[in-house]
């Protein structure tokens, strides 16, 4: 399917923790916002006022990118609305119940800094795609995103408290228990991260790296705290899968 956009059109990104919105004008992602979930019926010629912000045309052209099944339903309704699908993303090799945001996250990093790339989304998941210079998927691994390491010890094991993730690094070796499960968190994730950065450079030594997905500044800034020499290819950029959508 081909994608054609006119001159003002919505992105919308389900996520399996928020709606990311964006909003194109002449070709520029003119607005970008967050949203909870909608979970009331859509109407067919009009979108839930919501859901958008402020004077944007509640009937514009839609086109949603999914990996939460029951929402793409939802957002079916809506008659003006085109859903994408992995076999719409031109990258090689990908298989096909991938995750369309991972798709289009590594298409939408590859057209604006060049393949090879690697992308890091810290969403509800942290996620791993790599793509090679002839736009050929290799590779990729998926592990629990941030909030839901912290959310799983404290669901799962009666004594241990929720807490709530530090804006800077904290100490390693922690004398109480939150201060324990941030320190356990927060380092497995950022030397875990760190490996797999290390394992890709060795076979593409000239790849992007792209952190994007709701706590990528966080975990660029303890990875700065961390070890600014080693990170300093890393980029951080929230609009990957806008880039994605938008070339397509
Ligand atoms: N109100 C919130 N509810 C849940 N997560 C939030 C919220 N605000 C920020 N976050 C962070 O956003 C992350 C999810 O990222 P996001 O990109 O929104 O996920 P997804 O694309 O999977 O919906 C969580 O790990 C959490 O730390
Ligand atoms: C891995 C994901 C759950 C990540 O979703 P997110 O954290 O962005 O909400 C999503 O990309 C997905 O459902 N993928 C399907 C399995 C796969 O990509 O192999
Ligand atoms: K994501």
């Amino acid at each position: 399917m081909t994608f054609t956009k006119s001159i003002e059109w919505l992105a919308l990104v389900i996520g399996n923790s928020h709606l990311h919105w964006g909003y194109f004008k002449n070709g520029f992602l003119h607005s970008c916002w967050d949203t909870h979930y909608y979970n009331k019926p859509i109407n067919n010629l009009i979108l839930p006022s919501e859901v958008l912000l402020a004077n944007i045309p509640n009937t514009l052209p839609l086109i949603v990118a999914s990996v939460v099944p029951e929402q793409t339903a939802m957002w079916r309704e809506y008659s003006n609305v085109n859903i994408i699908e992995i076999s719409d993303i031109p990258i090689n090799n990908l298989y096909f119940n991938m995750g369309i945001d991972r798709a289009l996250a590594v298409f939408g990093a590859g057209i604006t800094y060049s393949f090879p790339c690697l992308v890091i989304d810290a969403g509800t998941a942290l996620t791993f795609t790599g793509v090679d210079q002839h736009s050929t998927f290799i590779g990729g691994a998926i592990l629990p995103g941030l909030k839901l390491q912290f959310d799983s010890l404290s669901n799962k094991i009666q004594t241990l408290p929720n807490v709530d993730f530090p804006k800077r690094l904290p100490c390693q070796w922690s004398g109480n228990t939150m201060e324990a499960i941030k320190s356990g968190i927060i380092y497995t994730i950022v030397s875990g991260i760190k490996t797999f950065i290390d394992n890709w450079l060795i076979s593409y030594p000239r790849s992007h790296i792209i952190l994007t997905g709701g706590d990528s500044i966080i975990l660029y800034n303890y990875f700065i705290e961390t070890d600014s020499n080693n990170f300093r290819k890393l980029k951080v950029d929230r609009n990957l899968i806008f880039w994605g959508i938008k070339s397509i």
